[in-house]
């Protein structure tokens, strides 16, 4: 089935061994070439229906079954009156690029002849004007930065910014596994993934470079579940959300909602563990403390007077069982803000352990005895790095954690034994069992000084509330719908982190007006 993928339905993401595996199974049941046919009658498919006005389409066909994809969807666009025309590419001459071709597209190549294709060995510069441009260039057979003639194509179809570019399964040049483009990569403005939606299309530095997001699963999971392979991740979606919140409305008072305590606000840095506990306030905390360790800090916000600043002494003891610390934002890396961390630990309170909390553990004369008390912990504790802290965790570098996040965001949770939420575009949360999502909300809006902070309150407030580390999934997802909703709202600049936990609010309060809207006839 055809489907636009977007942020309302949690969808299962498979990487490439998983669908060599799923392709390998099917291929077995099924006659002969019948996946190509579906692949390829899925991309005509979309191709009319998404661009109803594209007259001229070129076909830019790899030598691989990417390639034979786009030449089932060449004969079907052609059958439906439109003028296209394949550009094969990946030889020096058309028969050297057919002898190439694997099985499944030698035979679409048979049918494309039989059709009367017009087609032409690809000469970069000579790209044909076109309305529409299919990239049938490379799939999931990448290997390695795309080379030679297809990189020069490439090159040449980014810069027609005039046309549309639909891209089959992946934007050619896209690792599907990481998200990494080494060097050419396709931008498309839509993306037609086949059989399961691709981690790189998710997550990763050119992920965005996909353009909207379709996928269509072509009909592989009809009676062959026992077959398919468990997803490597799964792609956050408002029905996976809604059942996470917790019915603040039904607490019966203040001491039933869960308490935050947040520990920061080292000299300097005041600000983000205000903007942190103002997050928890909205987003439903009963009570949230606040110890600021600038030990010349105001006694009280007057922007949110609910706030309740405390020593930092009176916060780690006393702890109720409904209560979650959040120890980080703004803290500093002195022996104060260490002292807090190592109680903290020790502590049987839930825990999320942000900004300097994660510095302090990755890098301080006492790292290792912190990062053996993080790992000896029993309850819910949430790591929110940014690549860098992540980086830092790992002694590793960010080009490393961003070539693979979903590797880097498991290989954290493993570690420290705790869950993990990686954080950028296409966020990567992990369990400490190893369960993967990726956050399907959020835009550049979110790259604001202190929106980290806003999100490891919303972390700490969802998980006092529910008890539940999954949480974190809703804190997440609601945190990139609001950059979402203020941009569609109110566009694409403006937006500082105070704004975020009001527009969090408004986002729950979407989810729940969805969910008890009546169903339609
Ligand atoms: N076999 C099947 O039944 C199906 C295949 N499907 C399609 O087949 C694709 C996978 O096909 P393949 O495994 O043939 O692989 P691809 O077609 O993705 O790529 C292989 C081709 O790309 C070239 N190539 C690889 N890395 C390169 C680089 N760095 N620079 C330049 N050229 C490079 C190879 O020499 C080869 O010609 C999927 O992405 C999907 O589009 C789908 O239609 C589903 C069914
Ligand atoms: N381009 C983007 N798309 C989606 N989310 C983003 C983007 N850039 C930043 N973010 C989000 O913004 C937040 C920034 O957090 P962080 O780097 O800790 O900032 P700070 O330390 O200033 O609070 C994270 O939740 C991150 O996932
Ligand atoms: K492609």
């Amino acid at each position: 089935m055809l489907t636009r993928i977007g942020s309302l339905h949690a969808v299962p993401v498979y990487g490439v061994e998983a669908l060599r595996q799923i392709e390998t199974a099917a291929a077995q049941r099924l006659p002969a070439h019948t996946l190509m046919q579906r692949a390829g009658a899925a991309v005509a498919r979309l191709a009319q229906a998404r661009f109803p006005h594209a007259r001229r389409i070129v076909v830019l066909a790899g030598a691989g079954n990417n390639g034979g994809d786009g030449l089932v969807a060449a004969i079907a666009l052609q059958r439906a009156g439109r003028d296209v025309r394949v550009f094969a590419c990946g030889g020096e001459t058309l028969g050297e690029w057919a002898c190439r071709l694997p099985p499944d597209a030698a035979w679409a190549w048979t049918e494309a002849l039989a059709e009367q294709l017009p087609c032409s060995v690809a000469n970069p510069d000579d790209l044909p004007d076109a309305d529409l441009y299919l990239d049938a260039l490379l799939g999931i057979g990448l290997r390695g930065a795309v080379r030679d003639q297809t990189a020069r194509l490439i090159q040449k179809l980014n810069a027609r910014t005039d046309a549309a570019v639909l891209s089959v399964d992946l934007p050619s040049g896209l690792d599907a596994d990481t998200g990494i483009a080494h060097q050419a990569c396709v931008r498309a403005t839509a993306t037609l993934s086949l059989i399961g939606l691709k981690p790189g299309l998710c997550t990763g530095p050119a992920s965005h470079l996909c353009g909207e997001l379709w996928l269509d699963d072509l009909d592989i999971h009809s009676g062959a579940e026992r077959a398919l392979p468990a997803p490597d991740a799964t792609r956050l979606g408002a029905d996976l959300i809604r059942p996470l919140l917790p019915d603040l409305a039904l607490a019966a008072h203040k001491g039933k909602r869960g308490d935050v305590r947040v520990i920061g606000g080292a000299a300097g840095m005041t600000g983000a563990a205000l903007l942190a506990g103002r997050a928890a306030a909205l987003l439903g905390a009963g009570k949230v403390f606040v110890c600021l360790l600038d030990t010349r800090a105001p006694a009280v916000d007057m922007q949110a007077p609910e706030l309740m600043l405390r020593p930092a002494d009176a916060l780690l003891e006393a702890i109720g069982d409904k209560t979650c610390l959040l120890v980080g934002p703004g803290a500093g890396l002195d022996e104060a803000s260490r002292a807090c961390l190592a109680r903290a630990l020790a502590s049987t309170a839930p825990l999320v352990l942000d900004a300097d909390a994660l510095n302090l553990l990755a890098a301080n004369d006492h790292a290792s005895t912190l990062q053996a008390a993080l790992r000896q912990r029993r309850a819910i504790t949430v790591l929110t790095p940014h690549p860098l802290e992540a980086a830092r965790l790992l002694e590793s570098t960010v080009q490393a954690v961003e070539m693979d996040r979903l590797r880097a965001a498991r290989d954290l949770a493993a570690r420290f034994a705790c869950w993990v939420v990686l954080k950028g575009r296409g966020t990567v949360i992990a369990s400490p069992e190893q369960n993967v999502w990726i956050n399907a909300t959020g835009n550049g809006l979110l790259a604001t000084a202190g929106s980290g902070d806003v999100l490891a309150g919303s972390v700490a407030a969802l998980i006092a509330a529910t008890g539940q580390a999954s949480a974190v999934l809703a804190a997440v997802w609601l945190h990139g719908q609001a950059a979402e909703r203020y941009a569609a709202k109110l566009g694409p600049s403006g937006m500082t982190a105070a704004h975020l936990p009001k527009w969090m609010a408004l986002s729950w309060a979407d989810l729940m007006a969805a969910h008890s809207a009546p169903a339609q006839a």
